[in-house]
């Protein structure tokens, strides 16, 4: 396909997206499936073409006056891949399933004057979410907002039961595979512009022999900061698919046990695969209530991996930043603080209770661990910065804190998905 039909699938599948209110990734795929002839690059350039203008889908609907699937996809050849619309008109030039270039409306939005743009629509957030974000980032807000709306760069995790960094990076330097700026065992393959398509990494013969594991650095740092120290008793109380429970395990380097629990067997299912080809020996696997009950008092560590709004991977799910809702974010805060009040049972005096969130919003983060500890005077809150340093020292990127107890990890700070990390200690 030339460019021209990729744009136009780009729009039928922006407009199938939202007249059947589908997911995106449900109506990419449902294109694919229809257009068989596709091939993969063209299903890559397509995809980045939807992907990148649900990044910015306020301000470039700002810019041309409305956020159809026309506006948005032509405002990111424009805005996102550089092109220039002489540099469109040549491109499409004799293509005959490309769309009809709307001249006029690009060249009003790129005369439109930005002076008055409102800040949630230059944040590229819906606006309710604009106080929420003021909240946690003060003056900084819009900025930390803009950085959400950029393409994420594709992280894996060494898994050191198995291999060595600086091997695995060897096997992956075609791919670009650079070491992570802040996590120990991370490896990164920054994010390029236009059609520019990732590798697909679980290809590689040394993903299936469970070398590495595909999981944004963000998600590596705070299952580090967790500080799990080899035969200990640690409990991953909301394991869903295990991404933390693996690198809990790796970090332990097998010694001690991890315990992997989620209310939902259906999230929890990927795990006995994940688990195998990662040679961990030392993860057992909980899928009902029954089987923890007798768990109670007996860990050194609980991590409580919440559910939240995931406001912190907007920039990997941009159609979520759009969906989600303050009812939904209300029921979120209701799980959390009921799931932090039963995790705690697990924790033994002395222990620790970690809570994460991949939310960057005050209420699904401090405030809860604030809310907590009114509730709950037998824990004390520690301070997750000095832990950081230790692990990370003093020249890394700094993530995000208030008090230098709470850490909010974010991409234009820790050039990561936005993560939240606090532990607590029980003190009897
Ligand atoms: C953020 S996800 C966990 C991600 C996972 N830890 C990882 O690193 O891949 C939150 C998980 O909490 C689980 N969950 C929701 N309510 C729960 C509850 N009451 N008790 C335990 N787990 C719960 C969900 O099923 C979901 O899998």
């Amino acid at each position: 396909m030339r460019l021209g039909g990729r744009i136009q699938a780009a729009i039928e599948v922006l407009q199938d997206m939202e007249s059947r209110n589908r997911p995106v990734s449900v109506a990419l795929k449902d294109w694919g499936n229809n257009h068989r002839f596709a091939g993969s690059g063209d299903r890559n350039a397509i995809g980045n073409l939807v992907y990148d203008a649900l990044r910015k889908r306020a301000s470039t609907g700002y810019m041309f006056g409305g956020e159809d699937a026309e506006a948005l996809i032509f405002g990111t050849l424009l805005r996102q891949w550089g092109m220039s619309l002489a540099q469109i008109q040549e491109a499409l030039a004799d293509d005959k399933f490309a769309p009809e270039i709307p001249v006029a409306r690009i060249e009003a939005a790129s005369q439109k004057d930005l002076a008055f743009m409102p800040s949630e629509v230059e944040a590229d957030v819906p606006a309710w979410v604009s106080d929420h974000l003021e909240e946690a980032f003060g003056d900084e807000w819009v900025e930390e907002a803009k950085a959400l709306a950029e393409r994420p760069p594709l992280d894996m995790r060494v898994n050191t039961l198995k291999a060595e960094r600086e091997k695995v990076l060897k096997q992956l330097s075609k791919q670009g595979a650079k070491p992570s700026k802040i996590a120990r065992q991370g490896m990164r393959i920054s994010a390029k512009g236009g059609a520019s398509r990732m590798p697909n990494v679980t290809a590689e013969p040394a993903f299936q022999k469970g070398w590495f594991e595909v999981q944004d650095e963000g998600s590596q740092i705070v299952a580090d900061l967790v500080f799990a120290q080899g035969g200990e008793q640690v409990f991953d109380y909301c394991a869903g698919a295990g991404g933390k429970t693996l690198a809990l395990a790796a970090t332990m380097d097998n010694k001690g046990q991890v315990h992997a629990y989620d209310a939902d067997k259906q999230r929890l299912a990927p795990i006995f695969d994940r688990l195998k080809r990662a040679g961990t020996r030392n993860v057992q696997v909980h899928a009902a209530d029954a089987e923890i009950d007798h768990l109670h008092g007996s860990f050194d560590r609980v991590v409580v991996d919440a559910p939240c709004t995931g406001s912190g991977t907007w920039r990997r799910h941009p159609d979520a930043k759009w969906k989600l809702t303050e009812d939904q974010l209300e029921s979120r805060k209701l799980e959390q603080a009921a799931i932090l009040d039963t995790a705690r049972n697990f924790v033994k005096p002395g222990g620790y209770l970690c809570y994460i969130t991949c939310s960057i919003f005050q209420d699904e983060n401090e405030d809860q661990i604030y809310a907590f500890g009114d509730r709950h005077d037998d824990f004390d809150l520690l301070g997750a910065g000095e832990v950081w340093e230790e692990l990370f020292g003093t020249d890394a990127p700094k993530p995000w804190t208030t008090d230098f107890n709470c850490v909010t990890l974010t991409p234009r700070t820790t050039g990561t998905d936005g993560f939240f990390f606090a532990v607590l200690q029980r003190l009897k």
